[in-house]
């Protein structure tokens, strides 16, 4: 601990009552001598965790390291006296670099979008916070006094992440009716002002929703320098506290830990608890409405965890797109393409986002290529869960010209070497009763795309789909689901080149959406498909073209 600062956490009074200790000891020639070295290894422990901690967390941003500078070397005394500040605010009350690191981390973790800070201070926490938001995420800070809002925006405005945060000033409690009354909810929550009122804004928060499920709620101080569970405190702040965490205790809408840093963070989550049956959770149990099917609330149920896939065509556009999102699901994803380059790219591409992939090399109009294929999957991760057919070719011709060459090449790869990895994967799932088979179809399997000439393609396409309703109403019964996906017209390079770039235009005036697909327009539908979610769908052809098949 540096001279001359005043302990505020237990850990510093903890160093401060052994440095007082030793130096008895030390004075004491009749103390033995194991008792002074013991004195001086608890020292040690206890003196080095909070440097180690800051050495080895994330290092703060330059706009946070001017933050706490300019913190610190302000004159609070001097402000308050000069009137600015209604009270006399502590420069210690900095949320410091590894808690604000603690609270950016949790951001992330929580996938937060919308934070509620209660008692900003000079935006330390916040900054620290809106650093862990997306770009579009938003933090609303609530601070009682003007001077710091003042304070703290220049700064913020150095920050590229700045930007994200709202300062209210005045009493946070007005702020929290405003803020219910707009029917805001937050992600998290972080609780730093008036001790006393700490319990008032945590039954706000969860009476009036602002809050969803889920939510977390942070809480700063609740060990409150040891005061909470030490016997003869008299301390005011030290009661309110212990209150508070008994009162969160007991609270069944809720789940939470006292993490031991600093001077204690309360981590809390909200979790759903039924209006009747107080006693437990025994009774609405068998509410699959209310707990989620199979106790999974709904985004839980889109989860691929655990599960095998494999994409076909993977190597680039729409199968690149559904590789990732399968593997940001929670899939193994096998990367198909007959391109092995275009395959270990993305299989690699993979693996630097913590997906378990593998690069497989195939052209699946070979009937060998599809049954190596599904081999080497099965021989390295045991089976295939979800089977992604999207490998497909396309060429234009005027139908008066299409050659047979033309027509039996796109049929030998859209419908024939669909329908063989459809059979190759599907004998795997039969047997395992379970399975989820998605093909890409197209749009061109309901219109007769224009003014481009492609009649081999939309005849293969119009093919996948019956292929898709026959295989899916055959194998329902034993576990397999067999749907697909019809994209619009997709932005790809391909799209841009010298002789569609005319097309472009004329495209775009035929999509009700205005502009043409993504290929992230196309990622929800196969996760949506693969998952437990659209179990009771099978046969289905899921159209996502912008409405171009309704004009
Ligand atoms: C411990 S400091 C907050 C530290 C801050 N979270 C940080 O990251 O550095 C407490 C802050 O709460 C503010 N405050 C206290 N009572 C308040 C109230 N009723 N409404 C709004 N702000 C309040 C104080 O002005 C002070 O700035």
């Amino acid at each position: 601990m540096q001279s001359g600062k005043v302990s505020d956490t237990p850990l510093e009074f903890i160093v401060e009552y052994l440095s007082k200790a030793k130096a008895v000891a030390d004075a004491d020639p009749s103390i033995p001598q194991e008792l002074k070295s013991n004195l001086q290894q608890a020292l040690d422990i206890a003196s080095g965790l909070d440097d180690y901690l800051g050495i080895m967390s994330n290092q703060e941003s330059q706009p946070l390291a001017e933050l706490y500078r300019k913190t610190m070397d302000h004159d609070w005394q001097k402000v308050h006296e000069e009137g600015k500040t209604l009270f006399r605010l502590p420069k210690e009350c900095i949320t410091g670099h590894v808690e604000g690191q603690v609270l950016k981390m949790l951001v992330k973790m929580c996938r937060a979008r919308r934070i509620l800070e209660i008692g900003m201070f000079t935006g330390y926490g916040a900054l620290s916070m809106a650093e862990g938001l997306p770009e579009d995420g938003r933090l609303t800070a609530c601070e009682m006094e003007p001077y710091l809002k003042d304070f703290a925006q220049p700064i913020f405005d150095k920050s590229p992440h700045g930007k994200k945060i709202t300062v209210k000033t005045g009493p946070a409690m007005d702020t929290l009716k405003e803020l219910a009354a707009a029917g805001e909810q937050f992600d998290m929550v972080f609780i730093d002002a008036d001790k006393p009122n700490y319990i008032n804004y945590y039954k706000f928060l969860l009476d009036h929703n602002l809050l969803p499920m889920h939510g977390v709620i942070c809480v700063d101080n609740t060990l409150f320098k040891g005061k909470v569970y030490l016997q003869d405190t008299a301390d005011r702040n030290g009661h309110a506290l212990r209150e508070f965490n008994r009162f969160v205790q007991d609270d069944p809408r809720v789940e939470q830990v006292i993490l031991p840093l600093r001077d204690g963070i309360s981590v809390i989550r909200r979790v759903p608890w039924p209006l009747a049956g107080k006693s437990g959770q025994d009774a609405p149990s068998r509410d699959e409405v209310f707990w989620g099917a199979l106790g999974k609330p709904i985004l839980d149920r889109l989860r691929l965890d655990g599960k095998v896939a494999y994409v076909t065509g993977a190597g680039q556009g729409i199968g690149r797109g559904f590789a990732h999102a399968l593997g940001e699901a929670g899939a193994r994803v096998a990367v198909v393409d007959m391109d092995p380059a275009k395959a270990e790219k993305v299989a690699e591409e993979l693996s630097l986002k913590g997906i378990q992939s593998m690069a497989v090399t195939a052209d699946i109009s070979m009937s060998e290529d599809v049954q190596n294929m599904i081999d080497a999957i099965v021989s390295k991760w045991g089976t295939v869960h979800i089977a992604c057919n999207n490998a497909g070719v396309n060429m234009n011709s005027a139908s008066e010209d299409t050659s047979l060459d033309e027509w039996d090449r796109t049929f030998a790869v859209n419908l024939r070497g669909t329908f063989m990895c459809c059979q190759a994967a599907g004998r795997v799932m039969l047997k395992q009763g379970y399975g989820k088979i998605i093909n890409t179809a197209s749009m061109a399997s309901l219109i007769v795309p224009h003014p481009q000439k492609q009649l081999s393609y939309n005849t293969s396409k119009s093919g996948v789909v019956k292929l898709t309703q026959t295989l899916g109403t055959e194998w329902i019964d034993r576990g397999v689901r067999v749907n697909c996906v019809s994209p619009g017209i997709v932005d790809t390079p391909l799209i841009h080149s010298e002789s569609l770039r005319p097309l472009v235009q004329r495209w775009l005036s035929d999509i009700p959406a205005g502009r043409l697909a993504q290929v992230t327009d196309l990622q929800a539908a196969v996760v949506y498909l693969a998952s437990d979610a659209s179990d009771y769908m099978t046969g289905h052809n899921l159209v996502i073209e912008g409405g171009q098949s309704l004009w």
